[in-house]
């Protein structure tokens, strides 16, 4: 039975480096933190991502920003959170998130992630997308639940449009993307993994994966719920979300949450024999039918952004459902003494 209560993965005794914003190491400091700042003014403009790479390469006023930037897109770039390795000569790029302790989604890891995606998809050469963690034992344990606790109404609207836009540009990628997930991945690091075309699991039953958003007391968006439909079907998504379940490895393989199980040592040659026969298939007739796919409910999400930020705002800043995340994070504390 998938378990219904905390997940047990393995827990080292390590001590908590909480996610300070820290501009990007093997990149100009200079560059980085200005698109950071821009992208963050972007989000508070309600923008979006959308083609600011594109503006920011034109525009004279970020003409500094904008020619470093892009003589790196030429390159591999390893940023503080997120390490991008692109093979030019097979069309594959391995994305790996490396922010410890758990890769959760701050709004700068989201930030950082985003300026990537938007860099890869620009990328002619680049057709597809492996995802995967550089930390034992965790592929991402979602959202970081500090951006949603103790914080202004403000700063939680510029969060959630960070979530969404990460799960736009994934969804909606016209890359072929794999989620080679190496460790446990419940809430938004299950819908990160549900935005990609395949999954494959390590085969670690101490390992799960699911959207357990209502064990915190919180509910996950009409999206993060279709996201998990289009995969597993209605009846395994009722039952998944109201319940919280995370699942192991062999349980979330048996309701089609992950596609494809494999040892630990398997993982990224398994994921890139995938990626070889993805990528037989002609691009256009792939991404169209892609696009046929998904559009409905991109589309929905696009349609509300605003009204689907303003109902997040008003629900997590509730006394009690901070309350609710409160006692979660408590409760996190205690698992690990
Ligand atoms: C509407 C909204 C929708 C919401 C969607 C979401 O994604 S909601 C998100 C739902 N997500 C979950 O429910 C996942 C909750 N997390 C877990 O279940 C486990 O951490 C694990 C299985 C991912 C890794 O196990 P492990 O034994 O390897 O690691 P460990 O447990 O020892 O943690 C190490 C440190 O990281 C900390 N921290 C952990 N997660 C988060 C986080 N999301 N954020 C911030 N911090 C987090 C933890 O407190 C601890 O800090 P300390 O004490 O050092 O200061």
């Amino acid at each position: 039975m998938p378990r219904r209560g905390w997940p047990t993965a393995n827990k080292p005794n390590r001590r908590r480096r909480r996610l300070l914003s820290t501009a990007p190491k093997n990149v100009t400091t200079f560059a980085a933190a200005s698109v950071k700042m821009a992208l963050r003014a972007a989000l508070r403009n309600k923008c979006g991502f959308s083609g600011l790479l594109t503006q920011l390469s034109s525009s004279g006023h970020h003409g500094r920003v904008s020619s470093v930037f892009v003589s790196q897109m030429r390159n591999n770039t390893t940023s503080s959170k997120i390490n991008v390795d692109f093979n030019k000569s097979t069309g594959v790029a391995v994305l790996s998130m490396q922010s410890p302790p758990v890769n959760s989604l701050s709004l700068d890891f989201l930030t950082e992630l985003c300026i990537n995606l938007e860099k890869l998809d620009m990328d002619k050469a680049c057709r597809g997308l492996i995802i995967t963690s550089s930390l034992p034992k965790v592929f991402s344990a979602g959202l970081d639940i500090l951006e949603m606790y103790g914080k202004s109404p403000e700063r939680c609207g510029e969060f959630w449009r960070a979530v969404q836009e990460m799960w736009l540009k994934m969804y909606n990628s016209n890359m072929v993307t794999i989620a080679a997930i190496n460790g446990s991945s419940p809430a938004g690091g299950c819908l990160l993994s549900l935005t990609c075309d395949y999954r494959i699991m390590v085969d670690n039953p101490r390992y799960t994966i699911g959207l357990n958003e209502t064990l915190l007391g919180i509910v996950a968006p009409f999206w993060f719920k279709d996201t998990m439909l289009n995969t597993v079907g209605h009846r395994h998504t009722e039952m998944a979300l109201e319940l919280g379940l995370l699942y192991n490895p062999a349980e979330a393989l048996k309701i089609g949450l992950v596609d494809q199980l494999v040892p630990q040592d398997q993982l990224l040659t398994t994921a890139t024999e995938t990626m070889t026969k993805w990528l037989a298939i002609p691009d256009h007739a792939r991404q169209i039918t892609k696009s046929m796919m998904r559009k409905p409910t991109v589309d929905k999400l696009t349609s509300n952004r605003e009204a689907d930020i303003q109902n997040f705002v008003n629900f997590i800043t509730k006394d009690s459902i901070q309350k609710s995340l409160h006692m979660y994070l408590e409760m996190l504390k205690k698992r690990k003494a």
